[in-house]
């Protein structure tokens, strides 16, 4: 198997004396969709915020690639509608890009002509592709997302994962994301992680969706989306599926 590009060693995260993740354990590869499933409040933003290094550990520890390149959608991005600013110069924060970098941009997330559009006028489906096309800017070897589509709809959301799967095929990079849209996630991943403060199980959808962790808490109404959506990947991947003991 490939040299992972992160990969976090039984991590422990504590924030204001409460315990959100004990000893988790994830690599992430070149090239695979990685989902993080899992409860409100389960650790699931905290646990992409600590694969970037934006969370203080208690334990174990988080090695990265040399020089990698992270690109990072956060689940909240709030910009005061009072402040004019255009997409193409929200693009160019923090620091200056040329034109043709903010087009490029754009064009990968798949909304080519919104950079003279004001940020404010934007609906939610297209501030979700800004916030992509930013996480794209420097050419990214690994992509996280923290629920991009909350507020989408479903073919909207739909859209978006498809977008996502591309931009993985056109740049090769891997794509970890939180999400709560199961059924079309489970489709387009090739490994999910279960979470609720540890790892509850991981593997393919199939495995993921079939644990009685994944039940107990979902319900088994994926199953049929599964069968709708699943397609078949021109690559292959020899992950091992773990479970653990919940609890
Ligand atoms: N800065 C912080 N200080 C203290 N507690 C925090 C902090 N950030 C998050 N938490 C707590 O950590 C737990 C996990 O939060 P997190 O946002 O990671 O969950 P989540 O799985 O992403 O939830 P959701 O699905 O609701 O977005 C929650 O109980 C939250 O209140």
């Amino acid at each position: 198997m490939s040299t992972p590009l992160i990969a976090a060693r039984g991590i422990g995260i504590r924030l204001d004396g409460r315990d959100i993740l004990t000893d988790v354990n994830i690599e992430i590869h070149p090239g695979e969709i990685v989902t993080i499933v899992g409860p409100n409040g389960s650790g699931k933003s905290t646990l992409l915020k600590a694969l970037i290094g934006a969370v203080r550990l208690s334990a174990g520890h988080i090695e990265r690639a040399e020089g990698l390149r992270i690109g990072y959608v956060p689940q909240k991005l709030a910009i005061d509608a009072s402040l004019p600013m255009t997409v193409g110069r929200f693009l160019s924060l923090p620091r200056r890009v040329s034109a043709a970098a903010i087009a490029a941009a754009l064009d990968k997330a798949g909304v080519p002509d919104l950079a003279q559009r004001q940020m404010k006028d934007l609906s939610g489906g297209q501030f979700q592709r800004v916030l992509l096309a930013r996480a794209l800017m420097d050419n990214p070897q690994v992509l996280l997302l923290d629920e991009p589509t909350q507020g989408l709809d479903q073919p909207g959301s739909a859209a978006f994962y498809r977008r996502i799967e591309e931009v993985r095929t056109e740049l090769g990079c891997a794509v970890v994301m939180v999400s709560h849209d199961l059924h079309v996630v489970m489709a387009a991943s090739d490994r999910v992680l279960f979470i609720n403060g540890h790892v509850c199980c991981e593997g393919t959808p199939e495995i993921v969706a079939g644990a009685p962790e994944y039940r107990a808490l979902f319900g088994s109404g994926t199953k049929g989306a599964l069968a709708l959506y699943r397609h078949e990947h021109s690559h292959d991947h020899d992950h091992a599926h773990h479970h653990h003991e919940a609890g």
